[in-house]
């Protein structure tokens, strides 16, 4: 069901300080800095020959990362993204499976501008997964 690996996502105190880092120092192409209120977060997409990186950032005050930055307060790995053809398909059968599909289960639009989906950490050991439709 799951096809190719979008993005791993990295949770950051500092955007600016993460995006200049993987500029300056590990020399990767950077976008600006991105808002996207619906998901609570501030991205910048790290490109990489074969994936991308989402250095992630709180945005207002409801915040998913705002908890895990709390207990990472350096930052750390937040979750993976992996690519589907069919994410209601691929809902569906999780559900059916026992898997916890988080919010109200139903797609959003994420910030490729594609429908993404999140599966609770605890049902994929100890990993937050995103599934995006491609
Ligand atoms: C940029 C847009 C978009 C894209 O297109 O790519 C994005 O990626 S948006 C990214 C941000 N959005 C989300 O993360 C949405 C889904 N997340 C959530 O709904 C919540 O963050 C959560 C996963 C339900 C966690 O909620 P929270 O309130 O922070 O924590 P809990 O106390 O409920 O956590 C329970 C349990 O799970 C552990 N946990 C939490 N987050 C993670 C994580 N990222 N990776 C691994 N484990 C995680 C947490 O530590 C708790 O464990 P215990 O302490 O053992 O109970
Ligand atoms: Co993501």
């Amino acid at each position: 069901m799951i096809g190719r690996l979008n993005h791993v996502a990295i949770a950051v105190p500092d955007l600016e300080a993460a995006s200049a880092s993987y500029a300056n120092t590990l020399g990767a192409k950077v976008s600006a800095p991105q808002p996207e209120p619906d998901h609570g977060v501030t991205v910048v997409f790290v490109e990489l020959p074969n994936t991308k990186i989402e250095l992630l950032h709180p945005l207002g005050a409801d915040s998913p990362i705002a908890g895990f930055l709390a207990k990472n307060p350096a930052g750390g790995i937040h979750h993976v993204c992996y690519e589907v053809d069919d994410i209601l398909a691929a809902r569906d059968k999780l559900k059916a499976e026992g898997a916890r599909v988080l919010g109200d289960g139903e797609p959003k639009i994420g910030a490729h501008g594609k429908p993404v989906l999140f599966l609770h950490p605890k049902d994929f050991f100890g990993t937050l997964v995103e599934l995006e439709q491609v």
